[in-house]
């Protein structure tokens, strides 16, 4: 791991810089991300997302339309969605034990790891290219009182400080399109234990559409993100001893989602290309589950 002159903010330890040109854009990137639809989603009850929601909206939840609290409603509804949908993803690490330590690569504000350490009782670390959203992450666990279980650190997730076969289970929760999936995997396969259990969920082009859609290039440009085909995800782990035990397509479960979002006030501009590549079939929102092996 390269060693450069950032600092951490009590200037004791030394903490790797960005590995490429491209890292130092990403971690800029979140450093400066404020967007209400995140910060205001997390404020619903202390869990901070970065990624989407999945399952049905309960729009008796909503009230009528003329309701002066619906915006509130909504918020309230988005954030739901975007919890349920960590809730698969951990569901699909399958049984963890207290002992064990998970990793989340690419773990953004944290809410995900809060709720991992909340469901099993064990070690959560995280990495995020972002110095900001580690230290965001760390207070948060700190005032849940949970901050000896649960540590992001800034950190490049294709070399992760982690011992070879160290961990139990792993996961990219809509983080694996900022990196070459083939070193990714080579590197959640070092640090998984042999039957260890690694998770993604992520945005994916359809092979069967042919190439990526003029909406999955939009999607591109609006995140600085480079979004793979199903294709290679498959190929990858198959390339990197991660055998999949469940592939599913979750983009009927979070169309709702993008539907409900797109009415909100909280709309960001990148709505209308998630909704219309879902339904014409270029984009997938996917689940791959893998043992390693
Ligand atoms: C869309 S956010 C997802 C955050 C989190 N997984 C969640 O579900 O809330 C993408 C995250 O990937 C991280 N990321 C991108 N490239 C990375 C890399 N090479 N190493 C570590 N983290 C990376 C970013 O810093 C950011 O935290
Ligand atoms: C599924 C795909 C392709 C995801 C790309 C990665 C990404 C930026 C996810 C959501 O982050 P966010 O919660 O910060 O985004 P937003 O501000 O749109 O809610
Ligand atoms: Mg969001």
């Amino acid at each position: 791991m390269s060693v450069t002159d950032i600092t951490t903010a009590n200037g004791t330890a030394p903490i790797p810089g960005p590995a490429t040109p491209y890292q130092g854009d990403i971690a800029r990137y979140w450093d400066h991300e404020a967007r209400p639809v995140n910060l205001r989603l997390g404020d619903v009850d202390g869990l901070y997302h970065h990624h989407y929601g999945i399952g049905d909206v309960d729009h008796a939840s909503l009230g009528e339309p003329d309701d002066s609290e619906r915006e509130k409603k909504v918020i309230t509804e988005l954030h739901r969605l975007e919890s349920a949908q960590a809730d698969v993803l951990l569901d699909n690490l399958g049984a963890v034990t207290p002992d064990a330590t998970l990793v989340d690569a690419g773990c953004g504000r944290g809410g995900s790891m809060v709720m991992a350490h909340q469901r099993f009782g064990c070690k959560v670390e995280g990495v995020t290219l972002s110095a900001k959203q580690a230290e965001f992450g760390n207070r948060r666990a700190k005032e849940l009182g949970i901050g000896g279980s649960v540590r992001s650190r800034v950190c490049n997730m294709l070399d992760m400080p982690f011992a070879t076969g160290s961990v139990a289970g792993s996961w990219n929760n809509e983080s694996s399109m900022y990196v070459d999936l083939h070193d990714l995997f080579a590197e959640h396969s070092r640090i998984l234990a042999v039957g260890g259990r690694y998770v993604t969920i992520t945005g994916c082009w359809n092979p069967i559409y042919g190439q990526p859609s003029k909406w999955v290039s939009q999607i591109n440009a609006h995140f600085e993100c480079n979004i793979h085909s199903r294709r290679e995800y498959l190929r990858a782990m198959a390339d990197n001893r991660l055998v999949p035990q469940a592939v599913i397509d979750l983009t009927p479960a979070t169309l709702p989602y993008w539907e409900l979002r797109a009415t909100s006030s909280l709309v960001t501009g990148i709505e209308e290309a998630f909704i219309s590549s879902y339904k014409d079939g270029s984009f997938q929102y996917l689940l791959i589950a893998a043992d390693r092996v």
